[in-house]
């Protein structure tokens, strides 16, 4: 397929694919800062730059209803991500972030915010090399305005900009296959309400299945049967960071997570990240440790109800509980808050536990890209230990 944009940037092209002679690491050298194109990129006329800042709530307000109304849909567009307004601000102003890689575009006569793409800083270990990136996400042209050609040029701006704070590198995801991607990951669900599921179409009913043998199929525990199992508290940041690290410094692409960043994505945080541990109950080591983000989306088209709450895998530590009992555990709590699915990619090593916790497959698949960094060997999902929000 054509990609007219992407055949312009530094990233992995297709004819490069196998070519053993190409060195993993940057594609291209960092340029001069005073080279950097210092204004920004030319818009359509009616349109202009914007800079989100996402601590006015007004702002935030702006940039969640534009997501609401038109961010990624499934293949079928019966369900439309509903990032909330706690989530957004909870992934976007991040330790160290930059108010300037939150880009918005404005119709200059209605002055409505049409169009959106962020970048916040992270620290990505890739094989032995740590490389500070950007990792883009949000990027979302209203509806009536596709076709336009406003990503590039919003791929172009966001790309600017993360280069004038001397940063090379990017990570991002996406539905669709783009030149190229680093690996290639199969989403799993697990149903916790079944019959909701069912009577939005998110699921059939299996084949020689009656609605009450597929409640019971899916029915969990009250509560959570490992041992010490518990809610992570700020006390704990010190351990479930060194956990963290050891534990993803086994994959060949991983975040390099400090006691900050840890405080920041893992502990919990009502509506949008929920993490527990298991603290051994003799000697009060912390063994385990397992998080999710929730994620709900719109339901569109259906009678009795508008909204699919959905909990989405994040990272999770196994060392003395096997993983499979440690995410039943999971799956119990999230039953016990009400999601009505639990998603997961096969990750890590999430295809341990997919088939034995009753996770069924997908219909899609979510690529993963690397922005001017070549990797020399493919990577498999189970090599990759990123989850990108
Ligand atoms: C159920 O509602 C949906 C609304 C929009 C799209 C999809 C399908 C889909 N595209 N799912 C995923 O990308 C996905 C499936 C499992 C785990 N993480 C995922 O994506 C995450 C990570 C990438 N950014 C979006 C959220 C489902």
């Amino acid at each position: 397929k054509r990609h007219k944009f992407w055949e312009t940037q530094p990233v992995g092209q297709y004819k490069d694919v196998g070519d053993a002679s190409l060195s993993e690491g940057p594609i291209e050298p960092p340029t001069p800062l005073s080279e950097v194109k210092q204004e920004p990129y030319n818009l359509p006329n009616a349109y202009e730059w914007t800079t989100c800042d996402m601590e006015s709530a007004e702002t935030c307000d702006e940039v969640y209803v534009l997501l609401k109304n038109n961010y990624v849909e499934d293949d079928e567009n019966m369900f439309r991500f509903n990032y909330s307004k706690e989530f957004l601000s909870w992934a976007l102003r991040v330790p160290g972030y930059y108010r300037s890689w939150h880009i918005g575009v404005r119709a200059k006569a209605s002055k409505k915010l049409v169009a959106f793409i962020s970048g916040v800083p992270a620290r990505i270990r890739v094989n032995t090399e740590i490389v500070k990136m950007a990792e883009i996400n949000f990027l979302c042209v209203h509806k009536k305005l596709r076709s336009k050609r406003l990503a590039p040029v919003m791929i172009k701006e966001v790309t600017r900009r993360v280069h004038l704070e001397n940063i090379w590198q990017a990570a991002y995801t996406a539905g669709v296959v783009l030149p190229t991607p680093i690996t290639t990951c199969q989403y799993w669900h697990r149903s916790l309400n079944p019959k909701k599921l069912i009577d939005v179409g998110f699921s059939r009913l299996g084949a020689r299945m009656t609605m009450s043998r597929t409640i019971k199929l899916y029915k969990l525990p009250d509560s959570p049967v490992t041992p010490g199992f518990r809610k992570m508290e700020l006390r704990d940041v010190p351990a479930v960071t060194r956990l963290l690290r050891n534990y993803l410094s086994q994959f060949v692409v991983a975040p390099d997570l400090d006691e900050n960043d840890v405080e920041h994505w893992l502990l919990p945080n009502e509506n949008v990240v929920d993490s527990f541990l298991v603290e051994s109950p003799g000697s009060h080591e912390i063994t385990d440790f397992c998080s999710f983000y929730t994620l709900p989306s719109s339901i569109l088209g259906n009678q009795n109800y508008s909204i699919l709450k959905a909990a989405y895998s994040y990272y999770n530590v196994s060392t003395k509980t096997s993983l499979t009992q440690l995410m039943n555990d999971v799956l119990i709590v999230a039953k016990q808050k009400d999601f009505d699915v639990f998603n997961a990619l096969d990750v890590m090593h999430n295809e341990n536990f997919l088939k034995e916790l009753k996770f069924g497959p997908g219909d899609g698949q979510l690529h993963y890209y690397l922005y001017n960094y070549r990797i020399r060997n493919a990577l498999k999902p189970s090599g990759l230990g990123l989850v990108l929000l």
